[in-house]
């Protein structure tokens, strides 16, 4: 006897709610809706915008992400096939299964989600976000979720700590990235901190900084909160680095960025200025213009690379390879023990550098905001930390800094070194000034930092960071 192979037909005829007749049909890239007698445009939705398709008694219900002006929102759209018999039910309930397969390729559905929401993070509109945008997509993608509103300065790292490590698929931040290197250090002190450190992270933007969101999601959908949340229901785990950072003898956990110099002192410097929003970044920088000051620091750096050309060609070529999701990570014999720090005692053949410059920044993820790609080829999990000597300018080119800078374009620039480093040593040659380590204000002292590879673990959509670096260097076509 031969077996009829089981085609499932990519096609479901549908009776909307206003008795017209819809179409639901589904390609390897495409859900579409159509309208056979043309009075609704038909509407493509890429499949990874499919949150859920599912069928309640005779009706089907698709709930989609579709784009708007306004970003990405959640539709809802439903159709019933004709009689309940148990034919027209087997079709239905077949296509449904064949549509999630493909929307869901090798994912877990209905994750389980620990939501942690900072209301006081960035405008202040964390909770209403949460309901407004976020709930709805998780409610339709059928996730089942925990919700934690921090309570103070710290709940987060608490809550971290403590986490029930198999309960949950994912965690979820709605907030700004301070809260991430809360629930990172929180990790740190886990009692399985190497297996809390597996546990992804996923942003919702909806602080005043959400570099890791833009580095993950691209400008165009890294402040889109109903895309983050899609990563969160969608995503999948990708390993990033994490720096140590030592600091008369206390270790803490660095995702992010460190920086000292002008780009602290518009941060950290300008905090009195908040009413002024992300205006008070360009205040500042336009203080640092006018003065001009020069930081002394001694610096020294386990040197990976330093040729710009070079760098760029790595780059590329990561960008061109398969997606970066899992790299071999630091070493895991134990889920107790923190990993050691391999060159804290280390000195010889590192770089060094001790003359007076404007900032030194260091960082993980190629934008620090919308408007600074100051690291245009970091990348997530390459067992380095870029890192930023920029050297004095005249007023005249501090000025032109702003030009091109979301692209990148400060990275040709002449006097900005640029180093990718497995680890470095910095010692402030002043007495005061501003240290910023993941935008969280740190004592004005000498550090050393080390970047674990892939230690921690976040969700991407792309198995790299959705940011592309263009720009050639000056005089080029
Ligand atoms: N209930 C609370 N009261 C005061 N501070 C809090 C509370 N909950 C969290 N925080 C603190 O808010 C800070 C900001 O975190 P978040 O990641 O949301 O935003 P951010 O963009 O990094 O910072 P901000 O928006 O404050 O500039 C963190 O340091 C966190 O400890």
């Amino acid at each position: 006897m031969t077996t009829m192979p089981v085609t499932t037909p990519r096609l479901l005829e549908l009776t909307s709610v206003t008795k017209q007749p819809i179409r639901f049909s589904f390609n390897d890239t495409f859900f579409t809706i159509r309208d056979p007698s043309k009075n609704a445009p038909t509407v493509h939705v890429p499949l990874t915008h499919v949150v859920w398709v599912g069928i309640t008694g005779s009706i089907v219900d698709a709930h989609v992400l579709v784009t708007t002006r306004a970003g990405r929102d959640l539709v809802k759209i439903s159709g019933s096939f004709q009689g309940d018999d148990t034919e027209a039910n087997a079709t239905a309930t077949a296509w449904v299964q064949a549509v999630m397969s493909a929307a869901y390729p090798d994912l877990k559905i209905q994750r389980r989600l620990f939501v942690v929401i900072n209301p006081h993070g960035g405008p202040g509109k964390a909770a209403s976000l949460f309901k407004r945008k976020v709930e709805p997509i998780l409610k339709a993608a059928r996730c089942t979720y925990k919700v934690v509103s921090t309570e103070y300065h710290g709940h987060a790292s608490k809550v971290a700590s403590e986490i029930a490590l198999d309960d949950f698929d994912a965690v979820v931040t709605v907030s700004g990235d301070g809260t991430l290197h809360e629930l990172i250090n929180g990790f740190s002190k886990h009692k399985h901190p190497m297996k809390a450190f597996r546990m992804p992270i996923a942003p919702i933007p909806a602080g005043s900084g959400n570099a890791t969101s833009l580095n993950l999601l691209g400008t165009k959908d890294g402040l889109d909160v109903a895309s983050a949340t899609l990563n969160a229901v969608k995503g999948r785990p990708m390993a990033i680095d994490l720096l140590s950072i030592l600091q008369s003898g206390k270790r803490t956990f660095s995702f992010l960025s460190q920086c000292v110099g002008l780009m602290a002192d518009l941060d950290l410097g300008t905090e009195h200025l908040r009413w002024m929003g992300s205006n008070r970044f360009v205040y500042g920088y336009l203080r640092g213009v006018m003065s001009r000051k020069a930081y002394p620091f001694a610096i020294s750096i386990k040197t990976g690379m330093s040729q710009k050309g070079a760098m760029v060609d790595a780059l590329q070529e990561y960008n061109n390879s398969a997606p970066h999701y899992d790299v071999p990570r630091v070493e895991e014999e134990s889920t107790t023990d923190l990993p050691p720090l391999k060159y804290v005692d280390e000195h010889d053949g590192w770089t060094s550098l001790d003359g007076p410059i404007l900032f030194m920044y260091a960082g993980k993820g190629p934008l620090v905001s919308p408007e600074l790609m100051q690291f245009p080829v970091a990348v997530p999990n390459d067992g380095m930390v870029d890192l930023v000597i920029q050297g004095r300018l005249s007023r005249s080119e501090m000025l032109k800094g702003f030009d091109g800078a979301e692209k990148g374009s400060i990275y040709w620039q002449d006097k900005a070194q640029y180093f990718k480093a497995s680890a470095y040593r910095l010692k402030p040659l002043l007495k005061d000034g501003n240290l910023s380590i993941d935008g969280e204000r740190f004592p004005f002292e000498e550090y050393y930092a080390e970047v674990h590879r892939g230690l921690a673990t976040v969700l991407s959509m792309r198995g790299r960071y959705s940011v592309d670096f263009t720009l050639k260097p000056p005089g080029t076509t």
